[in-house]
Parts: structure tokens; C-alpha cells; sequence
């Protein structure tokens, strides 16, 4: 059999009963490096095109990156020239610091020095796999093989930088596949570049530990980010980054978990586009800080711009459950998320600050600071619920309803949703509103109206379409209600009435909702009018008219589907 999970070893883990990192908690951002241009380029079916290399860049500069890895200058013309055309068109702010990535291989430094040059200052990043299986597989050489080629490496980039010192050089070595290494391994070829570049005289030296294939689970990876430092020489002096893949879907939390264990710098990409399944998302471990409370020293609010740029540049669409970023985040088809949601977002005290923190269940975080509306949180169909279908009326048409009409058109949703098989969206249930429970039944419109109060009772005139009304009561609604019994010889009742000042930008004041019933039947109706008189005589007058219509309807064995009776 080809499925058989035999063929493959477990991952080894390390008996570190003393590990301290799972009492850490991040407090702060780490140094973030972006490596979109680099590692994010070499994994596309097309890289970048120069131009679109630049614009990226300056997306990343957007975004607040401080040091961007640019490219694999040695490897082809394009990424040379990129590197070219930002120092020479000086498009590089004084805030940012490139990076750039080589091989431990002389001729290569060579190269990527010489795109280097005018630069005012960099990280020149040089790597060598140290791996068990690149060892014997690859390089077919032994633990000081590759520990030579990485000291060769080290010194080949010192003496390079040497003979250039009006730029301001940081040098970075990667042992590349440190998963893959047993740890003695790593810390030996660590050590043997840290004593070339002796960063405890001063030179800025980052040693960056790759998960350059993820092999175990996350706690794995911090506990050998947690013994490398442990084992590392003149660490007080080293920048200790990661640099994180993503093929058991856990980049993230490796590199947040490598954070706990003591690392300074997190590499990766946007929306984690890289090798396999990717790098490390940036997007999501700085928005998982910031829904902490914690700055993520990046401004990600135009993700908007971040996601067309991404797309734009690598040809990848985002998945719409992309932590954060995806279109489906931060919106609910479900009616219990949905009314928890809007019960929240009403409840949630404006302006949102330190004093009156976000706290809305089912949104980790406020839509709106990432260029999202609160609009988009809900959105129907036939799993939605009566509290869905009022945020999108109170959101989108500016109104709300009182409970026992919310339920009687949620109901008329639900069905149109159940008949379509999809989204009903909200220009639909505004459109199903006016339908069901707003038109103004033919020939029920009420076009003048009179209303005396005399002795506790309320004397009502009041033109109905073609008719004359006259009725009396204790309240207006009553004395509609008893002009209209007397007309049609029909009585029915009023089963319940509610009425609403009306938000600014709708057209009318007030918006009257009744339900009245006659036997078993029910029916509801709206009106919204400047007048709340007027609005309050129309609700029952346009409901009255739907009862006759339903009467006459089913009388004539005309049933009109459409009738908003309940
Ligand atoms: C995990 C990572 O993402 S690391 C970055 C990987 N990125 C890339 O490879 C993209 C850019 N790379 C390239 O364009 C090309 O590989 C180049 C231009 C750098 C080199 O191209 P070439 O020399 O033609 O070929 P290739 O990459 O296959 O070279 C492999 C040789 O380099 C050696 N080698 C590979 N990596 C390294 C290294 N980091 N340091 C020293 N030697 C290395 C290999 O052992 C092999 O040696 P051999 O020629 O004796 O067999
Ligand atoms: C060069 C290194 C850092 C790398 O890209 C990896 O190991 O994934």
C-alpha cells in the first residue's frame, strides 16, 4: 500500500524537563525582518519582475518594516538589478535596512557584495544547510565539512565587508535545515561563525535559526530555540532570529513559541506566501500581538492595500478564512453568532479604548481596524437567525424592529433563503422588507387624516384611498381600528403595536409596526412616516388592507403567496 504511515520516522524530541519558556508571555514585538522579495520571490511559479518587486517593497516600507530581506542577489539579473535600482534611485528609507541572502560560497559574496555597493547600510545573510541528511545526501561531508564551509563562508563576508566600511554592515548566518540538525551539530557551526564575526567587539551579528522544514510540533521547535541559546557563545552580543515554514500548519506558532524561548527576530512574509506551504505569516503573528493588547510595531490597517499587492505580485488569491485577512473573517452566516454579535456591538460602549476594551464575542478583534465594516459582520441565509436579519436592517436600512415582528420576518427570510440556496443579501431583505411588511396595500393608502380627543375618547376621520373612515376609541389606534371594523363588517384586533424614531439617514421620522388578528390569523404590517400619527393609521390601515386582500384572495381561490400574514 502507498498510504502507509510506516515509511515514516517520528521527529526527535528533546528531554528538556527544564525548559522555562512555557512560563514566558509575549510582552513585546519582536524585530521583524520581511522576506517576501527573497524567499516569498523563489517560490513562485513566476518571480518578480523589477517592477513589481518595487512595489512590494514599498508596501512592506508601508507597512513599517524595518529590515526587508530584498533578494538573492547572486542568483539572477532580475534580483540584481532590484537591489541596483533601490540604492541608486535611493528608494530605500533611512528607517529600513535591506537585507540580501548568498550562499557560503566565495564567488557568490562576491556578486552579492557588488550589488551592495553605494548601499548605506546592510545585512548581508549567508546560509549553509548543516542538516544530517544535506550532509550525507548533499554535500556527502561530515560535521567539520559543513562547519567549514560555513566559517569559509563567514570569513569570505567579513574580508568582503572589510574593504567596504562607508556602509554600515550587520551580518546574519542561517545553519539551514536546523530542524533537520542535531543540536550539538548547530551549536557547533553557530559558535565557529560567531568566534569569526565576534559580535561582542561590536559587530552586529544576527544568528537565525530556520525551521526551514517543519518537522514537529511547535513546543519541539522552542525547546531547541531555548537550548541553541542556552549553548550560545557571546549571546548577550547576537540578534537571535527564526525564521519559521509552515508545512505542519504551524509557522506561527512555532515562531511565537521560539519568541517565548528567548529569540529577538522573527522573519517571514505577507500572508505567508514561501516555499511549500509557506513562511510564517507576519500578517497573523502581529495581529495575534495586537489582539493582545501588545503593539505589533507595524501599521497592517490598509490590509486592503497589503491583500491587492500580495495578489497582485505573486498571483496567489488569499483564502477567504485567511487568519485576519481572508473575506469570510469577520463575518457570521450562523444566527447564534450572529445575534451574540449584534447584542455585543450594541453594547459595546463607543469610543472603544483602554478604559472600555473591545469585548464582542466571535470577533477577536474590531473589523474596523482593518478597513473593515461592521456591515459585512452578518450576512444571511438559511442558517441565520432573527438577529442577523436586524443588524442588516437596523445596518443597511437604518431601522429596527420590535421583537415579535423580527420574528415574523425573519420568518419570510428564512424562506426566501431556503428557496434561493444561498446568501439573501441586504438590498434583498430591504427589497423583502418593503414586500412583506412596507407596501402599501392597493387602494389602503391613507392620503388625509383627523384626530379629536374629547371626554377620554379619540374621534378618527381619515381618507382611505377612495374610502371615508370614521371611528372612535380610547387611543388613535383604537379608534382606526373600530373606523375599519365598521366599514368592512370584519373585526379583528390589535395584537401589538410599536413605534420608532428613525435613524438619521433614513427619509421618515417614524417607523409604526402592528400586528393584528382576526381568529387564527395574523397579520403584520409597517408604515413609515415624518408624522408618527400618520405613520401609527397607516400601519393598521395597510395591515387591514392585507387582511381584506388575503379574504378576498382566498374567497376567489386566489391565494397570493406574497402576503405577509403569520
Ligand atoms: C532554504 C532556502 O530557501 S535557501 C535559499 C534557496 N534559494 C535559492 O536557491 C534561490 C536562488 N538560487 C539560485 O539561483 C541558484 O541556486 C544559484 C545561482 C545560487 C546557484 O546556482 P548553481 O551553482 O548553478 O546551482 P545549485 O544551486 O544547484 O548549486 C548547488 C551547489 O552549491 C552547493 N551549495 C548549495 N547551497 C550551498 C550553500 N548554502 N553554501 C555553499 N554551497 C552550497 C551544493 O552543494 C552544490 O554543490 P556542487 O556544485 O558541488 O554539487
Ligand atoms: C536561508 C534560510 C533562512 C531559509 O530560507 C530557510 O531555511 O528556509
Amino acid at each position: 500500500m502507498a498510504f502507509d504511515h510506516r515509511k515514516y520516522r517520528p521527529a526527535p524530541v528533546l528531554a528538556r524537563p527544564q525548559r522555562q519558556w512555557p512560563n514566558q508571555v509575549i510582552t513585546q514585538a519582536p524585530r521583524w525582518c520581511a522576506v517576501d522579495l527573497r524567499d516569498g520571490n523563489q517560490a513562485l511559479v513566476k518571480p518578480m519582475t523589477v517592477a513589481q518587486k518595487i512595489r512590494l517593497f514599498e508596501c512592506l516600507v508601508r507597512c513599517g518594516f524595518r529590515e526587508i530581506e530584498v533578494g538573492f542577489p547572486a542568483a539572477s539579473q532580475p534580483d540584481f538589478d532590484f537591489v541596483r535600482a533601490l540604492i541608486e534611485q535611493q528608494r530605500i528609507p533611512d528607517t529600513v535596512t535591506i537585507q540580501v541572502l548568498t550562499q557560503a560560497r566565495p564567488e557568490l559574496i562576491a556578486r552579492t557584495y557588488e550589488s551592495l555597493r553605494g548601499a548605506p547600510k546592510a545585512i548581508v545573510h549567508v546560509y549553509n544547510s548543516t542538516s544530517k541528511i544535506q550532509r550525507e545526501q548533499v554535500f556527502q561531508t561530515d560535521v567539520a565539512g559543513v562547519k567549514a564551509i560555513a566559517v569559509a563562508g563567514a570569513q569570505c563576508v567579513a574580508e568582503h565587508a572589510a574593504q567596504h566600511p562607508e556602509t554600515q554592515w550587520t551580518f546574519q548566518y542561517s545553519p539551514e535545515s536546523f530542524t533537520g540538525t542535531e543540536l550539538p551539530v548547530a551549536a557547533e557551526v553557530v559558535n565557529a561563525v560567531i568566534e569569526v564575526w565576534q559580535p561582542a567587539q561590536g559587530q552586529p551579528v544576527i544568528i537565525n535559526l530556520p525551521a526551514t522544514v517543519e518537522i514537529s510540533t511547535p513546543n519541539v521547535f522552542a525547546d531547541s530555540v531555548e537550548w541553541m541559546i542556552e549553548h550560545m557563545t557571546q549571546r548577550a552580543h547576537v540578534c537571535v532570529s527564526l525564521h519559521t515554514h509552515n508545512d505542519r500548519g504551524c509557522g506561527v506558532a512555532a515562531a511565537e513559541l521560539g519568541v517565548m524561548a528567548g529569540a529577538d527576530r522573527v522573519e517571514g512574509t505577507l500572508l505567508g506566501n514561501g516555499e511549500r506551504t509557506g513562511n510564517m505569516d507576519l500578517v497573523t503573528m502581529a495581529m495575534n500581538l495586537y489582539s493582545q493588547g501588545i503593539d505589533p510595531e507595524l501599521d497592517l490597517s490598509d490590509m486592503r492595500d497589503i491583500i491587492e499587492t500580495v495578489e497582485a505580485v505573486t498571483e496567489i488569491t488569499t483564502h477567504p478564512r485567511h487568519a485576519y485577512a481572508g473575506e469570510l473573517v469577520f463575518t457570521a452566516f450562523s444566527g447564534s453568532h450572529q445575534d451574540a454579535i449584534r447584542k455585543c456591538l450594541n453594547r459595546q460602549r463607543a469610543p472603544v479604548s483602554a478604559a472600555s476594551p473591545w469585548d464582542v464575542a466571535y470577533l477577536p478583534i474590531d473589523p474596523r481596524d482593518l478597513g473593515r465594516r461592521y456591515e459585512e459582520v452578518v450576512r444571511i441565509n438559511s442558517q441565520s437567525g432573527k438577529g442577523g436579519v436586524l443588524h442588516v436592517l437596523e445596518q443597511h436600512v437604518g431601522i429596527t424592529l420590535p421583537r415579535w415582528m423580527q420574528i415574523a420576518f425573519s420568518k419570510r427570510v428564512q424562506a426566501a433563503a431556503e428557496a434561493s440556496g444561498g446568501e439573501i443579501d441586504a438590498s434583498r431583505i430591504a427589497h423583502l422588507f418593503d414586500e412583506h411588511c412596507l407596501n402599501v396595500p392597493t387602494g389602503w393608502q391613507v392620503s388625509d387624516y383627523q384626530a379629536h380627543r374629547r371626554d377620554g375618547q379619540v374621534r378618527i376621520e381619515a381618507e382611505v384611498g377612495t374610502r371615508h373612515i370614521v371611528g372612535m376609541g380610547d387611543g388613535v389606534i383604537s379608534a382606526v381600528i373600530n373606523g375599519l371594523s365598521q366599514y368592512a363588517g370584519v373585526a379583528a384586533s390589535v395584537e401589538h403595536f410599536d413605534e420608532f424614531s428613525l435613524s438619521d439617514n433614513t427619509a421618515a421620522e417614524a417607523l409604526a409596526c402592528v400586528q393584528i388578528r382576526q381568529g387564527e390569523r395574523t397579520i403584520i404590517a409597517s408604515a413609515m412616516a415624518n408624522d408618527t400619527t400618520l405613520a401609527s393609521i397607516q400601519a393598521v390601515v395597510s395591515a387591514w388592507g392585507r387582511l381584506i386582500t388575503e379574504t378576498t384572495q382566498a374567497a376567489t381561490h386566489e391565494p397570493n403567496a406574497e402576503h405577509c400574514s403569520v
